[in-house]
């Protein structure tokens, strides 16, 4: 389980100087700014969630996660893992977790793939046979063999996040947080990469926490949400719901055989938002209205023939809550 309580993080930046010799008066001032760009957030993750933590750019989405894995320093607050503070039980803490940044990668550059790991490996004092079973089993899930040879640098992205995802699952942590894990992919790359995601949590029961900028993949993998906007919490729950809350309208095309007429008024709150010779568009929020509803009252102004629904695109959905 994740728990984070009232997390703060506050970075100290240097008060650029003006005027003359203002870079060398930069470097010996004293004087200071200060960032907040985390500002008291909670939330809780239980075993085998697929939680989605996104945000605009600079919103503080990398400074979690960097708390959370241990690599940065909560002001104040505190992150559990387990029950344990990844900064102060640094060391069992990162057995339980696995962590991917799409865009700096944790291999080294000039090696070949397979010494990257055997070094991982290592690390994470997982023994030989256990490294090589996992090793084969990686290479299998995510297409490893053509590659394992080649040194990194010479990879391509989308082989270069796969080999990266396979050192984050080495040493079989259950935990995993990835940072962008599509950044940059091609749509093919795209989906083998949430495929391989979708695996690792429903059928190998992994907890995760994705951030990215693709909507697609927060629609397609979670099933939480949690949206985070200058260094707060701005909403957490399911996809469905936030739809409804942002109240952006479902719009219904009913078309009819016939000449159809629309009265002055009606008892339910929906919409007639556009009227075409065989073509009626209505507005209505799903939260508040089933669409049978809407479509009883519909039927009684002409003969039905179908009926189209669009859902409101993510995307708009979102920026209504970054907004
Ligand atoms: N080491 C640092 N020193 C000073 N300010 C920092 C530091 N790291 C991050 N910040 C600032 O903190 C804020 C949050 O940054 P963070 O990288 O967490 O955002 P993000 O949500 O991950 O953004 P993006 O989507 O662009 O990656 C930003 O204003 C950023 O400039």
């Amino acid at each position: 389980m994740i728990t984070v309580n009232h997390l703060r993080k506050t970075f100290q930046t240097p008060l650029v100087q003006e005027g003359k010799f203002a870079g060398i008066r930069t470097l010996l001032s004293r004087a200071y700014k200060e960032k907040e760009a985390v500002h008291d957030v909670s939330f809780t993750i239980e075993p085998g969630e697929f939680v989605g933590y996104i945000g605009p750019n600079g919103a503080g989405k990398s400074t979690t996660i960097k708390m959370l894995t241990g690599i940065l320093h909560p002001t104040s607050g505190e992150v559990l893992i387990h029950g344990l503070s990844p900064q102060k039980h640094r060391r069992r803490v990162v057995q339980h977790l696995g962590v991917v940044f799409g865009q700096r990668s944790q291999l080294w550059w000039d090696l070949p793939v397979k010494d990257s790991y055997e070094i991982l490996a290592a690390m994470y004092r997982v023994d030989e046979v256990s490294a090589r079973r996992r090793l084969g089993e990686l290479t299998e899930l995510l297409d490893l063999g053509e590659f394992l040879d080649t040194p990194v640098r010479k990879l391509s992205l989308g082989q270069r996040m796969r080999a990266d995802l396979a050192a984050a699952m080495l040493h079989d942590p259950d935990i995993l947080f990835l940072d962008e894990p599509t950044i940059g992919l091609d749509v093919v790359a795209k989906r083998n990469i949430r495929g391989f995601l979708k695996a690792l949590n429903q059928d190998f029961g992994k907890t995760i926490l994705l951030t990215t900028h693709d909507m697609d993949d927060i629609e397609q993998l979670c099933e939480r949400v949690i949206v985070i906007n200058h260094g707060q919490i701005g909403y957490d729950g399911s996809i469905a719901e936030l739809r409804g809350k942002i109240g952006l309208p479902t719009m219904m095309k009913v078309t009819f055989r016939g000449p159809y007429q629309v009265p002055a008024s009606w008892d339910l709150p929906f919409r007639v938002v556009e009227q075409q010779a065989d073509m009626l568009t209505l507005a209505c929020n799903r939260q508040e209205l089933k669409a049978m509803d809407v479509l009883r009252v519909v039927s009684s102004w002409g003969d039905m023939d179908d009926v189209h629904m669009e859902e409101p695109e993510f995307e708009e959905v979102i920026h209504g809550v970054y907004k």
